[in-house]
């Protein structure tokens, strides 16, 4: 059972995830990743499963075209956990600097 963090280890927390914009109504970090076309995407999406699997810890995600979003909870804890912010430091590790970051916001 993950333990939900409190609003002080978040924030310091999401000082390493600059990309991720917290959504504070929906207690979740999300992303969107923007590749070369739908091949690169996916092949993107089957990288992160495979991160997910191991950490046992499961992204809500879309895909159009060559877009990815992510969005990450933690639903038995009812909000964020350390596990959501190791999973979105795994997934930005998965990134080559080639890959187009549109801007935040
Ligand atoms: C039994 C299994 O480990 C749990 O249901 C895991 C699976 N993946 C998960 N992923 C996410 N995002 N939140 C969870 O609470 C969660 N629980």
């Amino acid at each position: 059972m993950a333990k939900k963090l409190l609003p002080q280890e978040r924030d310091q927390a999401l000082q390493s995830l600059p990309e991720w914009r917290h959504d504070e109504a929906d207690q979740c970090i999300s992303r969107e990743f923007r590749f070369r076309d739908f091949s690169q995407a996916f092949g993107f999406m089957a990288r992160v499963a495979l991160l997910a699997e191991k950490a046992g810890h499961h992204p809500d995600w879309s895909n159009s075209y060559n877009r990815v979003r992510i969005s990450l909870t933690t639903h038995d804890a009812g909000g964020l956990s350390q596990k959501d912010v190791d999973l979105a430091g795994s997934i930005d590790g998965l990134l080559p600097a080639s890959v187009e970051i549109p801007s935040a916001g």
